[in-house]
């Protein structure tokens, strides 16, 4: 869904990096309302990176992260506490506890993770160390959604699972997005998040080298993916 309103979060010519070495360098980006946005590029362009200076989860080297308008350097906490949700690429689940309690310390309520995912269900009692990948992702993104979240952020929802599992995961996304969530997604698997995306950008060492709606980069996908993403297209994920 594209709208006219204005930005809930922006990068403004956003320079981030580590131990003040930038490998983002000007990124200007923005996630309207109701939106799907993918973010696409190869190893090392600076995705994960810019999604954490957004998140607030890694200070800016410069340039401005706008949250509704106003910049803003609050560190992650305070942002969650006024609606950002994020799902990490690291595990962000506790394996020593069951699906269940994993729930129950989330912000949102354990019935409406379920309702979102009920593959969850008779897996309640388990522990989520012992879960799947895709089970453990599902786990990460239900929980993050109950949340209710006016946005959420994604990194690398698709690491390593079955193409299955990552169409119903963005689905999920796509799902959350219709029913009045804001989603920014990392992504390397192109295919399955421009499925539901409604707008791309794509980084490569780290600076926008394309942006355009998802329709757009699906009619586009194999030039698209030689040019930016390092593959020949026959290669591509499906
Ligand atoms: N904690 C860190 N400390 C120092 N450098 C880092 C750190 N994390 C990432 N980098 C470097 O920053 C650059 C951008 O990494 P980033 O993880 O943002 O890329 P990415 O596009 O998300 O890649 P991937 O798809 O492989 O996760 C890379 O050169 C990476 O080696």
């Amino acid at each position: 869904m594209l709208t006219d309103e204005p930005p809930v979060l922006q990068a403004r010519d956003l320079h981030a990096g580590y131990r003040g070495v930038p490998c983002v360098r000007g990124v200007d980006l923005d996630v309207h309302p109701g939106e799907v946005v993918v973010v696409l590029g190869p190893n090392g362009a600076g995705k994960t990176t810019t999604l954490l200076t957004m998140a607030g989860a890694l200070p800016g080297l410069g340039g401005d992260v706008l949250w509704r308008g106003a910049p803003t350097k609050a560190p992650l906490h305070r942002r969650v506490g006024d609606g950002l949700g994020v799902v990490p690429e690291e595990r962000s689940i506790t394996s020593r506890l069951s699906v269940l309690d994993n729930l129950r310390i989330g912000a949102g309520p354990v019935e409406r993770a379920l309702e979102l995912f009920s593959e969850l269900r008779p897996l309640l009692g388990r522990r989520a160390g012992l879960l799947s990948g895709g089970e453990q992702r599902m786990l990460a993104t239900a929980r993050a959604l109950a949340a209710g979240p006016s946005v959420l952020l994604a990194d690398e929802l698709s690491l390593g699972l079955a193409p299955m599992i990552v169409s119903r995961l963005m689905r999920a996304l796509r799902e959350a997005a219709d029913q009045g969530a804001t989603v920014l997604l990392v992504e390397q698997h192109a295919r399955k998040a421009l499925a539901v995306a409604d707008r791309a950008y794509i980084l490569q060492r780290g600076a926008v080298v394309w942006s355009g709606t998802a329709d757009e980069a699906r009619r586009n996908l194999r030039r698209i993916e030689r040019a930016y993403l390092g593959q020949d297209g026959a290669g591509a994920r499906d």
